[in-house]
């Protein structure tokens, strides 16, 4: 299969956008190997000519050509479109079929496939489509190392990818793919803090995100726990211990753990 396969990307909302987008704008993959398909597609129709992806709402065509499969549709969306494509007979080639779908286990995908299709789990986050994004993938039984790395290939571009034991999926759709919500509410939080003291919003926000950016990025980079790198910052009686006091009164740590604990049980429930 070559680097570029054929590919079929069926939902073209939030995440076949941002996987769509980064795929094409940011790692050079041909616009013409792409076919995109959703019910409705006038909606998305000039994202679909900005990024020169032809997009229709013939999910079986798009299939019938595609070497690659990517859904992209919502948890309880995806069971009437896998009778649609297999009641077609459009999956018959066994094409690779990847599923970006929280909370829908792999034992789901392969009842609602043709027997044999190869199948792969994958959590990718919206950071993808800056190349970003933070992909874990988890494969089906029998899928061929190959085909994992066809998979891997695939999200490869568009950031970091990890291959995990799909046991994890729910924590990591709570944590990864969800995080990035997390994260926006704690930037705007952060903003407002400067807000409040004084700063320009839009500096604020600018110190915020570019302060956010560094400090996981050092945590990357330098492989160091984040107390360690915490302790660096907090000076003896300076003004860090003194912040760091006034979120833990806030219980910052607990609230925080405990919102991917809840997003984790609620994407267990998705499917
Ligand atoms: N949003 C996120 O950050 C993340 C989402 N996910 C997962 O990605 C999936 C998509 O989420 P998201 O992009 O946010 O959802 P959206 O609602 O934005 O997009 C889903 C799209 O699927 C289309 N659709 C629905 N049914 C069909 C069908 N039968 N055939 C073709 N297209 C169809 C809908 O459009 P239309 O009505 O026109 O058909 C819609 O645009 C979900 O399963 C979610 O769990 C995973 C990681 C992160
Ligand atoms: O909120 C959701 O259900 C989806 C899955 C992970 C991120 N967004």
């Amino acid at each position: 299969m070559s680097r570029h396969p054929q590919l079929a990307i069926l939902g073209f909302g939030t995440m076949g956008q941002a996987i769509s987008a980064g795929l094409v704008e940011a790692s050079g993959y041909p616009a013409g190997r792409i076919h995109a398909a959703t019910r409705h597609p006038a909606a998305a129709q000039g994202r679909a000519e900005a990024l020169g992806i032809a997009l229709s709402n013939d999910a079986n065509a798009a299939v019938r050509r595609a070497e690659v499969v990517l859904l992209c549709v919502k948890p309880k969306e995806l069971k009437g479109l896998l009778a649609g494509l297999a009641a077609a007979g459009a999956l018959e080639h066994r094409p690779l079929v990847v599923s970006i779908a929280a909370g829908t286990t792999l034992d789901f995908l392969a009842a609602h496939t043709p027997e044999g299709t190869p199948l792969v789990r994958a959590m990718p986050n919206t950071p993808c489509s800056i190349r970003r994004g933070m992909t874990v993938l988890a494969a089906g039984q029998g899928v061929t190392e190959a085909q994992l790395g066809q998979a891997r290939t695939l999200f490869e571009p568009l950031g970091r990818v990890m291959d995990l034991d799909e046991r994890h999926m729910d924590a990591v759709t709570g944590l990864s793919a969800s995080g990035p919500a997390f994260m926006f509410v704690i930037l705007e939080a952060l903003a407002e803090g400067g807000v409040q003291c004084g700063l320009p919003r839009a500096v604020a926000v600018e110190l915020a995100a570019q302060m956010t950016l560094g400090a996981a990025s050092m945590v990357l980079e330098t492989g160091r726990h984040p107390a360690a790198l915490k302790d660096d910052v907090t000076t003896p009686a300076g003004c860090t211990i003194a912040g760091l006091l006034a979120l833990e009164d806030g219980r910052i740590r607990s609230v925080v753990a405990r919102g991917i604990e809840r997003a984790t049980q609620v994407a267990a429930g998705l499917g």
